[in-house]
C-alpha cells in the first residue's frame, strides 16, 4: 500500500463563489493519520470532498489524490430510504473497479460478505439498510471502505452518534488502515480523541490555522483564534477578495 503524497497549493474551494476553504497549502505525508478539526462551517467537509475529487477547487492545486481516494461521507448526508440490502450497499464499493453495468461475480460477493463479517455484521447481507441502527449503518459504510481498498481514506465524522463499543471497533479499523501504510484523514470534533489517537492535525477555520503534530496545532491560542474567526463569520461568507483581486 503506497499512497502518494497529497499536496495542496493555495487551495480555495467555494460554494456559489463563497469560499468555504480559503487559500490552504500543505501536505498529507504518505501513510499519515491526520485529524481535520475546526468549528461548524469551517470547511472541513468541503475540503474532504475536494480531496475526493467531488468538488473542484476554484483556485489552487490539489495533487496526488486523484484515483486513490475512498470517502466516507457524513452519515447525515446519506439517504437511507433507498431500498438496498446491506450486501448491495457494500458492493457499491466495487463500482469503480467493476464498472457500472458489469457483473460483480462470485469473487466480488465473497469479498463483500467478508467485509461485512470483518465489521461485525455477519448474517446482515440481506437486511435492508433502512432497517439498521445508526451504528450498524456506519459499520456497513466501513465495510464498503474495506472493499474499496483505497490507499487514501477520508472519513467525515466517522464516530458521530455511535456507542462506545462501535466507536472503538471502527477506531481499531482506522488504526489498522494506518498500520497498513494508508493515508487516513478524518474530520472530528472530539479533541480528546484527536489528542489520544491522531498524530497529526489540520486546524481549519476556512483558513488553515495550523497543520502538523497534534500537540503543536491544538494549542489554546490556536483554538481561541479558530473560535474567534467562527464568531466573526456572518451567515453568508464574503466572496474571496484575494481571488477577485487576482
Ligand atoms: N452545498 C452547499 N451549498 C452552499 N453552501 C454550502 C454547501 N455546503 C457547504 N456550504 C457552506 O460552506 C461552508 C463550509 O461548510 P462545510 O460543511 O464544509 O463545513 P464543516 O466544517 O464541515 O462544518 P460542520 O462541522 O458543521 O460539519 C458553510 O458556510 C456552509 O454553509
Amino acid at each position: 500500500m503506497r499512497p502518494a503524497e497529497i499536496r495542496l497549493t493555495d487551495v480555495t474551494v467555494s460554494h456559489a463563489r463563497r469560499p468555504a476553504v480559503h487559500h490552504v497549502s500543505g501536505r498529507f505525508a504518505p501513510g499519515s493519520l491526520t485529524a481535520v478539526v475546526g468549528p461548524n462551517g469551517a470547511g472541513k467537509s468541503t475540503l474532504l470532498r475536494a480531496l475526493a475529487g467531488l468538488h473542484r477547487p476554484d483556485a489552487g492545486r490539489i495533487e496526488g489524490a486523484a484515483g486513490q481516494v475512498a470517502l466516507l461521507p457524513q452519515a447525515a448526508a446519506l439517504d437511507r430510504g433507498f431500498p438496498v440490502s446491506c450486501l448491495d450497499a457494500v458492493l457499491f464499493g466495487l463500482w469503480r473497479e467493476a464498472g457500472a453495468f458489469r457483473a460483480i461475480g462470485a469473487a466480488g460477493r465473497g469479498r463483500a460478505l467478508a467485509a461485512l463479517a470483518a465489521v461485525g455484521l455477519d448474517g446482515f447481507a440481506g437486511r435492508p439498510v433502512g432497517s439498521l441502527s445508526a451504528g450498524q449503518f456506519q459499520r456497513v459504510l466501513f465495510a464498503r471502505l474495506l472493499l474499496q481498498d483505497a490507499p487514501v481514506i477520508l472519513l467525515d465524522e466517522p464516530f458521530n452518534a455511535l456507542d462506545a463499543r462501535t466507536a472503538a471497533d471502527l477506531l481499531a479499523m482506522v488504526h489498522r488502515w494506518h498500520g497498513e501504510g494508508r493515508t487516513v484523514v478524518a474530520v472530528l470534533h472530539d479533541l480528546d480523541l484527536v489528542r489520544r489517537e491522531f498524530p497529526d492535525t489540520l486546524l481549519l477555520a476556512r483558513d488553515c490555522l495550523g497543520w502538523g503534530a497534534t500537540g503543536e496545532v491544538l494549542t489554546a491560542a490556536n483554538r481561541l483564534r479558530a473560535r474567534m474567526m467562527a464568531e466573526a463569520w456572518s451567515a453568508e461568507p464574503e466572496a474571496c477578495e484575494r481571488r477577485d483581486a487576482a
